[in-house]
C-alpha cells in the first residue's frame, strides 16, 4: 500500500501500539516556551523526576517579552512566566535562549534558524503553530501542558494517527501573490475546520518552487484550517537551509541519505486531496474574526450567512459589500512566526524603500528572532523601516497576541502579517486584518489596503 511521508516518519517513531489505537511515539525534539511549560515542570518536581533528554529539549521566552526595554517586564504574570522558565531550565539542565540571548526569538523561528529542526524528525511544542517545523519534511504538532510534562519525563507521547490529506498546489504564483495568500486562499475556500483530524502535506510544483521560509509560512498557518500538522517533503533546498547551522548534523551527507526516504509514494496514499490552482490566486486580506473570513483584495465583503458572520461584522465595524481598500488603517504590524523572518522583512522593506508610511499610522516591525534582527541591521533593512516612519523593535511574539505590552488600541484597524484575527487577539477591541508582508507594507504607505498587482504603490 502506498505511504505518505507522514506515514513513513510516524512508523519509524512508534514504540508501542497498533494503528487505529493510541500509539506511543518517540519525540526527537521538544521545544518549550514560557506559557505552556510552568505546570509541566512543576509536575516533574512533585514526582521527583528529571527531564529525560535535555539534549533533545530547547527553550526560549517569546510570548510575554516586551519588544522595547526588554528586561523591564512590568506585567507581573509575564514576569513570573519568564522567570519561571529561566529557573526551570537551570534546575533541570535544559538549554535555553534566555532573555537577551543571541539565539532568543519566537520558538518557531529559532528551531529552523539553529538547525534544531530537521527532516524526518518528530517535533512537539506546547504551541499550536508547531506545524511550522513540518515545512522541513518532519512531523510537527502542538501539544497541551500535560503532554509537555509527559514528553519532558519520558521523551515519548501517546497519539492517535491523523488521517492523511494532500494539498496539491500547482502553477506559478502571480506577481504580488505569496505563500501567505496560498494558505489564506485555502482556508478562505475550505473553511477553518477542513483539516480537522488530518495531517496535511503540501505538494506540487508551486510548493517545490517555494523557498524554505515560504514553506514555513504555509505550514505555520495550515493549523488555522484545523489540521493537526502540516508538512512539505524535504528536498535540496531543505538540506541547504539546514547545512552549517549551529545544531545541524555534523555529517550532512549521512543525514541527507536518511532524510531522502521520507517522501509520499503517490497520491493514492492520501485519504483526501484538495487542489489549488496558484495562477488564479489574488492577494488575500481577512475582514472578520477568524482566518477563514478572508477575501481576495478585488472582491467585497460577503453576505451574512449565519450568526457568526453577524457577530464578526458587529465586532469589526464593517458591513457586507464593502471593499477592504476603504477601511481606514491606523496600525501596522510586521512580525510573528508566520511572517517575521528575514525574507518577509526584505519584501516589506523593498516596498517601503524611499517612501513614508501614511500620516497618523503607527507601524511596528518586530523581527521573529534576535539573529534575524541583527542580520537585517547588517543589511541596512532597519534603516529603511525607520526612514519610512516605522518603529524597529526587539524580537518576540509582540502584537500577534496581547500577552505582552504590544497592544493595538480598541476599535483600531490593524494590517498585520500574523496568523490570527480573533476578537481581542491584538488587544481588547482591536480589529485585525491579516495579509502578506507586501500587502501590509503597501497598506502602511497608503493608510488603506491597495491591490498590489494592479495599483501603483
Ligand atoms: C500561547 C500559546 C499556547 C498559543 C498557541 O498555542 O498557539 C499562542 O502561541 C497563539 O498563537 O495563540
Ligand atoms: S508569534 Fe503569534 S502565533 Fe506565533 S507563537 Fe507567538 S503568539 Fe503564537
Amino acid at each position: 500500500m502506498a505511504k505518505t511521508m507522514i506515514d513513513k516518519i510516524w512508523d519509524q517513531h512508534v514504540i508501542k501500539g497498533k494503528e487505529g489505537e493510541p500509539q506511543l511515539l518517540y519525540v526527537d525534539l521538544h521545544l518549550l516556551h514560557e506559557v505552556t511549560s510552568p505546570q509541566a515542570f512543576e509536575g516533574l518536581r512533585e514526582n521527583n523526576r528529571p527531564v529525560r533528554r535535555t539534549d533533545k529539549t530547547f527553550a526560549t521566552m517569546d510570548h510575554n517579552v516586551p519588544t522595547v526595554d526588554i528586561f523591564n517586564v512590568k506585567d507581573m504574570i509575564s514576569k513570573k512566566q519568564i522567570e519561571t522558565l529561566g529557573q526551570n531550565c537551570k534546575d533541570f539542565g535544559v538549554r535555553v535562549a534566555d532573555m537577551g540571548h543571541a539565539d532568543q526569538g519566537i520558538i518557531h523561528a529559532i528551531g529552523p534558524q539553529l538547525g534544531l529542526t530537521q527532516p524526518g524528525m518528530l517535533i512537539v511544542c506546547g504551541d499550536s503553530h508547531t506545524a511550522t517545523h513540518g515545512s522541513f519534511g518532519s512531523i510537527a504538532f502542538g501539544i497541551g501542558t500535560s503532554e509537555v510534562e509527559h514528553v519532558l519525563a519520558t521523551q515519548t507521547l501517546w497519539q492517535n494517527k491523523p488521517k492523511k490529506m494532500g494539498i496539491r498546489v500547482h502553477g506559478k504564483l502571480p506577481k504580488g501573490v505569496y505563500a501567505k495568500d496560498v494558505i489564506m486562499g485555502v482556508i478562505a475556500r475550505e473553511g477553518v475546520a477542513f483539516g480537522t483530524g488530518y495531517g496535511a502535506e503540501f505538494y506540487g510544483d508551486t510548493i517545490r518552487n517555494m523557498e524554505m521560509e515560504e514553506r514555513m509560512t504555509l505550514c505555520n498557518m495550515a493549523i488555522e484550517g484545523g489540521a493537526k500538522m502540516a508538512c512539505v517533503a524535504s528536498d535540496e533546498k531543505t538540506y541547504e537551509y539546514v547545512r552549517g547551522r549551529k545544531y545541524a548534523p555534523k555529517n550532512m551527507e549521512k543525514a541527507i541519505a536518511h532524510w531522502k526516504q521520507f517522501y509520499t509514494d503517490d497520491e493514492s496514499a492520501y485519504d483526501k486531496i484538495i487542489d489549488l490552482d496558484a495562477t488564479k490566486l489574488a492577494p488575500f486580506v481577512s475582514w472578520g474574526t477568524n482566518p477563514g473570513m478572508a477575501i481576495p483584495i478585488d472582491k467585497t465583503t460577503p453576505e451574512i450567512k449565519n450568526s457568526d458572520d453577524q457577530k464578526a461584522y458587529d465586532y469589526v465595524h464593517l458591513q457586507p459589500g464593502q471593499s477592504l481598500k476603504d477601511v481606514d488603517l491606523k496600525w501596522i504590524f510586521f512580525g510573528s512566526c508566520t511572517n517575521g523572518r528575514l525574507s518577509d522583512l526584505k519584501i516589506a522593506a523593498n516596498i517601503l524603500k524611499g517612501r513614508h508610511i501614511a500620516e497618523g499610522i503607527t507601524a511596528w516591525v518586530v523581527p521573529a528572532s534576535r539573529t534575524i534582527k541583527e542580520t537585517a541591521e547588517k543589511l541596512g533593512i532597519d534603516k529603511i523601516f525607520k526612514d519610512a516612519g516605522c518603529e524597529w523593535r526587539e524580537p518576540g511574539c509582540s502584537a500577534c497576541l496581547g500577552m505582552n505590552p504590544d497592544h493595538v488600541p480598541s476599535g483600531i484597524h490593524c494590517a498585520s502579517t500574523s496568523n490570527r484575527n480573533f476578537e481581542g487577539r491584538q488587544g481588547v477591541g482591536s480589529i485585525t486584518h491579516l495579509a502578506s508582508p507586501a500587502m501590509v507594507a503597501a497598506a502602511a504607505i497608503h493608510g488603506h489596503f491597495i491591490d498590489i498587482r494592479k495599483e501603483a504603490i
